[in-house]
């Protein structure tokens, strides 16, 4: 019986491992960054395979089955994959041969490992919820280095159900098909958190201080979700709006200065309003001549804040008369940015580190 995997302490299981088996440093931490995912290229195969495993997940879309089936795979998996390759195509790290968010994901685990390089009790992993590395496999990762406890970072500030939820329950999932289980934390949403918005009110005074103008109005923009999601109790638009009221305290600036808007939206649904895009339109006729946008629901930069944003809507606005635009970056493995990171993670790991 030579066939256990070296998941815990030589003691229970005696000397049953191979005499090769590489040495085995019990008792220690896994932290697992998870982000949302991207394809792997830019072709219409492998958007395809992505956008069908994205969107055959019941908590990003809500539809019954029976009606969404035959719309998925008829409809929007024949014309999609080209039409979102080729946005991917004009952001695609192109050195790397990866998508932005992948780039920067990984960068904030290593620098993030960085921090602990005095703690050799945790390791520190990244993984995608779509797409690779898949969660599963870096779980089996962790575990394989000896960890017996995981905390698992959801990379969303705010919470929703198709985001967090999701990422939980796909490693919740993966779990069901171990025999010995790592102990396991989730770390709550952030939206809320003193450094989070410190480190978005210094992110954007250090972007502004950079432009050769002062925007009238900065939007900050979050993803959209479908308007039945909030009606039927997902918290996602309440903490929107909290970050950005304490991004505005913080600041200190008055009420239509610093506004929520929402991006993204996706079929013919009622998603959250304001939409960015019609917002963006309505104040270059309205007289607005400089605009900047941010988006501090997405912690790395990615298609939706370099595409959808830098580009489709700052086309938007110049085209409706607007005269100067910016998009803030994401805080992404910026010093704030990733200070955030730490401050959630040495929470979390309280008691276990
Ligand atoms: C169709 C339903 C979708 C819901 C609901 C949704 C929620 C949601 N998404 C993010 C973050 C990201 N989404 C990204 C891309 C993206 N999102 C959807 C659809 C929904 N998202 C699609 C189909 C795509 C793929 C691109 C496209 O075809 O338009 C990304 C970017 C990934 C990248 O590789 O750059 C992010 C990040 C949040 C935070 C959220 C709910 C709050
Ligand atoms: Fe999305
Ligand atoms: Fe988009």
């Amino acid at each position: 019986m030579n066939e256990h995997k070296p998941v815990s302490d030589t003691a229970s299981v005696g000397n049953a491992w191979p005499k090769d088996h590489p040495p085995v440093r019990f008792g220690r931490v896994g932290v697992l960054l998870v982000n949302l995912g991207t394809p792997e290229a830019t072709d219409y195969w492998s958007m395809r395979r992505y956008l069908k495993e994205f969107l055959s997940d019941r908590r990003v879309i809500e539809v019954p089955r029976a009606v969404w089936w035959p719309i998925l795979n008829g409809i929007i998996l024949s014309t999609r994959p080209q039409k979102s390759g080729e946005a991917y195509e004009t952001i695609w790290n192109k050195e790397r041969n990866e998508s932005p968010l992948k780039t920067i994901t990984r960068s904030q685990s290593e620098l993030l490992a960085g921090t602990y390089a005095e703690e050799p009790r945790v390791s520190v992993d990244w993984a995608m919820r779509y797409g690779h590395p898949s969660i599963a496999s870096r779980i089996e990762a962790l575990q394989a280095e000896g960890c017996e406890k995981i905390l698992v970072v959801p990379l969303y500030p705010q919470y929703a159900a198709s985001t967090t939820a999701t990422v939980n329950d796909k490693v919740f999932e993966a779990l069901m098909k171990m025999r010995w289980q790592p102990a396991l934390r989730t770390a709550p949403p952030w939206h809320d958190d003193p450094v989070y918005i410190d480190a978005l009110a210094t992110s954007l005074e250090r972007h502004l201080a950079e432009l050769d103008f002062t925007p009238e109005v900065v939007l900050t923009s979050y993803h959209g979700l479908p308007e039945s999601y909030l009606k039927k109790g997902d918290p996602y638009h309440c903490h929107c709006h909290k970050t950005t009221r304490l991004l505005r305290d913080r600041l200190g600036w008055p009420e239509d200065r610093l506004r929520v808007t929402f991006q993204s939206r996706f079929g013919r649904e009622v998603w959250l309003q304001p939409y960015t895009d019609e917002t963006v339109k309505q104040l270059a006729r309205d007289g607005v001549k400089r605009l900047a946008i941010m988006t501090p629901g997405f912690v790395s930069d990615c298609l939706e804040t370099l595409e959808e944003i830098a580009i489709q809507n700052g086309e938007f606005f110049h085209e409706a008369g607007g005269e100067q635009f910016a998009a803030i970056p994401c805080l992404n493995d910026s010093p704030e940015g990733m200070a955030v990171l730490e401050a959630v993670v040495s929470r979390e790991l309280q008691g276990w580190v």
